[in-house]
């Protein structure tokens, strides 16, 4: 395909999004639809759709329209390159620009910031002066990192796995365990050092957020809300005895398999056959995802205040089921990936209130600008009698 015929069906994929798709289910359907694309078409054309997503404000405004041809004009003019190239109509080329069309508008600092309005008040309050650089650095892509994996290797051998076959990664400073992969990012998957198991594929705060809970060789650890385990891998890796549990246990269905390629066991529980004597229960807890929205973008637009009143009611609700399974003398930890101060440390300062036995022992918020996603977590013990 053309760049431009890759131009032309981003514009389709996202009047689609914009129509009330899922943009992944859309790429894929198309793909089905369109199997003379190549994997090099597949993944243009999937950067552009979610490039929109992320700058969907932005992008509408210097595109003078909030459609599909207005977002990869917008797109087009944000690059520096000038749409009238490529909107010319020929071969399978979006049709030439209408007169008029493409006209850039002035933008207010939400719509420069693709930060929907009702959220500005809510993350200024959480970031103070960050908000700004970490809006923008949510309007980019996110990097790739991959977790070595501590029960098979160590940094520099999985670094040199990676090398042979041209996946070039660096130490990250964020976690022990961090590489950044600086080229080959769609190699990784396929790769000998991956599929046997010498790393994950995992953001570089989701590791350091595992580094602060202490965990060391034998610990009995719960981690309550295990959704695809990436968290649980990490933990087994670091010698724990591992217990997965879910409200949905089918989001743990690939977990045998990537424990088995890790060369680590997890023992998978029911819903409700969690019990106590646990040394450490993690819950990392399902929230509104503002910390990922580079990766998982649709849900910035997706979010509602209703929403979020409701994942915050669940928060608490989640904080209140894992006191019991804390052993004496053990702790637990609290987790999510968003930013705003509601889903985190407002939560902890009311799981205070309701439980006076416990004190902070650690808390961290993460921001894009250490590099991963935006991370919260807080460690919490008993306070002794
Ligand atoms: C943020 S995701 C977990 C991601 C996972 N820890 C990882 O690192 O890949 C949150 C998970 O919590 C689960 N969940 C939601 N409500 C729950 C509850 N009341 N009890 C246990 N798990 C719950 C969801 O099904 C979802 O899989």
């Amino acid at each position: 395909m053309t760049p431009e015929a890759r131009v032309a069906a981003a514009i389709d994929l996202i009047d689609l999004w914009l129509g009330g798709a899922n943009a992944e289910q859309a790429l894929t359907h198309w793909a089905r639809r369109n199997r003379y694309a190549g994997s090099k078409d597949r993944a243009a054309i999937r950067d552009h759709v979610f490039d929109a997503i992320r700058c969907r404000r932005s992008f509408a405004a210097l595109g003078g329209a909030e459609t599909g041809r207005g977002l990869m004009i917008g797109a087009l003019t944000a690059a520096g390159c000038d749409p009238g190239e490529v909107f010319t109509g020929q071969g399978y080329a979006p049709a030439p620009l209408a007169p008029g069309e493409g006209e850039a508008r002035a933008m207010s600092e939400a719509e420069r910031l693709d930060c929907p309005d009702w959220l500005v008040a809510p993350l200024k309050d959480a970031l103070g002066a960050d908000f700004a650089p970490v809006m923008e650095a949510l309007r980019h892509r996110a990097p790739v990192f991959l977790r070595v994996n501590l029960a098979r290797t160590d940094r520099a051998q999985a670094r040199e796995a990676l090398a042979e076959e041209g996946i070039v990664a660096t130490p990250h400073p964020l976690s022990p365990t961090a590489l950044e992969v600086t080229e080959g990012a769609r190699r990784v998957a396929q790769s000998r050092a991956y599929q046997s198991g010498l790393v994950e594929l995992q953001d570089v705060a989701s590791q350091a957020v595992v580094d602060l809970l202490g965990v060391t060789p034998g610990m009995r650890v719960l981690d309550y809300c295990a959704g695809g385990g990436g968290k649980s891998l990490a933990l087994a890796a670091l010698g724990a005895a591992v217990s997965a549990h879910d409200s949905e246990p089918r989001r743990m269905a690939d977990l045998p398999a990537r424990a088995a390629r890790a060369g680590v066991e997890i023992d998978r529980l029911a819903p409700g056959a969690a019990r106590g004597g646990h040394d450490l229960v993690f819950a990392d807890a399902p929230c509104s995802g503002s910390g990922a929205w580079r990766r998982a973008p649709q849900g910035k637009w997706d979010l509602t205040l209703e929403r979020l009143d409701e994942l915050c009611r669940i928060q608490a609700g989640i904080l209140n089921e894992i006191v019991p399974f804390v052993a004496p003398g053990g702790g637990l930890a609290y987790a999510t990936c968003s930013l705003l101060a509601r889903e985190n440390q407002a939560q902890i300062t009311a799981f205070h209130a309701r439980h006076p036995g416990w004190k902070t022992v650690a808390e961290r918020q993460f921001t894009p600008l250490d590099g991963g996603d935006g991370f919260y977590v807080a460690h919490l013990t008993r306070l002794e009698k």
